[in-house]
């Protein structure tokens, strides 16, 4: 999207933002946040952090105990049509037992947001995720993958400049997931901007631009994707010995070195960062004891390894 004033503004504003749930558990603690326009935004967090709470109080679902959100240039609370009516939500459950069609259920979400009737854009929407020849099929005889599929179309059907996806990958088949995910990059293609959760830590390193971390209700990292595997992405050398060790022998003690359990490979983790990686010197000094290898490969974090390192230490990955 080419960049202009208009949208290096961002779409959404979180500003202070708390929530404790009415038996007194704090589930947000002062979040702060931009979403930039047409971004894929990915919210990360374990069970529990927080996650599904701050996209209900975005979407006026959950009210915020304190704080601010202005969503698509809208007060979420004083002016919460307007802003309601800027976003789509594919939430995490399925409450679609309806004895409504397909075609009904997703008109009638577009009529709620106040948009006028546009049967071309929505049979798009139902083409694009394979249920246009469910069109007139009632909403309860359908499989939960195609109800899930509703999910979207209905979230869709207004023609939101804001889609959340709150887990959308929990349960779906291979061919949705593909469906879906292609669809989430068309639409940001045409402008929108995407918020997802997800607990498939390798589909939010393939597909978002930024990535905020949320732990306990605190908002602890929020970063380029690329900023943060680079920052926090580790690297580590691993050395098959040619002779196995059961100990690290105590000339090497200086460097930081694991051995594998069953006492075969060496391991150096390093910064990549760094000019000075030390591997040349390790070599030599590996060398000079007579230490020979017989492999050598080198393994780079994943955003997963990140992500868990994070969440246990934020304070040592943050350091
Ligand atoms: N209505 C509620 N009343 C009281 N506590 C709640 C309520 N809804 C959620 N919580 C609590 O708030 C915390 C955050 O829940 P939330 O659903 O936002 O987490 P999440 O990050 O989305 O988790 P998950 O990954 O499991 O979906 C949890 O401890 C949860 O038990």
């Amino acid at each position: 999207m080419p960049i202009s004033a208009e949208n290096s503004v961002p779409i959404i504003f979180v500003r202070d933002v708390n929530k404790t749930y009415a038996g007194g558990f704090q589930a947000l603690k002062k979040i702060n946040l931009e979403i930039k326009r047409g971004e894929i935004f990915a919210l990360l967090g374990p069970n529990g952090a927080g996650k599904t709470t701050l996209i209900s109080i975005i979407c006026g679902i959950v009210k915020a105990s304190s704080g601010t959100i202005i969503a698509g240039g809208h007060d979420i609370v004083r002016d919460y049509r307007a802003a309601r009516a800027s976003i789509g939500l594919v939430p995490q459950e399925l409450y679609t037992d309806s004895f409504e069609s397909v075609w009904a259920t997703i008109k009638f979400s577009r009529g709620l947001f106040g948009k006028a009737p546009n049967a071309t854009y929505l049979e798009k929407v139902l083409r694009d995720l394979s249920l246009w020849d469910k069109r007139d099929a009632k909403i309860m005889t359908l499989s939960g993958g195609m109800k899930r599929r509703v999910l979207i179309a209905k979230a869709l059907a207004h023609e939101p400049t804001i889609l959340f996806l709150d887990e959308p990958s929990a349960g779906v088949d291979v061919e949705l997931r593909h469906d879906m995910w292609r669809m989430v990059r068309e639409l940001r293609e045409q402008g929108t901007t995407i918020i997802l959760t997800t607990h498939y830590i390798e589909e939010a390193e393939d597909m978002a631009d930024r990535i905020g971390v949320i732990s306990q209700g605190e908002l602890i990292v929020v970063e380029d994707k690329d900023v943060l595997m680079r920052k926090l992405g580790k690297k580590q050398l691993m050395l098959t010995l040619r002779q196995p060790m059961t100990s690290i022998p105590a000339e090497l003690s200086v460097w930081p070195l694991a051995l594998s359990d069953d006492g075969h490979t060496l391991v150096y983790s390093f910064d990549s960062q760094k000019e000075e990686t030390g591997i040349a010197e390790l070599l030599r000094t590996l060398g000079e004891h007579n230490i020979e290898f017989k492999d050598l490969r080198s393994s780079e974090s994943s955003l997963e390894d990140i992500f868990v390192s994070l969440v246990h230490q934020p304070k040592e990955a943050l350091e």
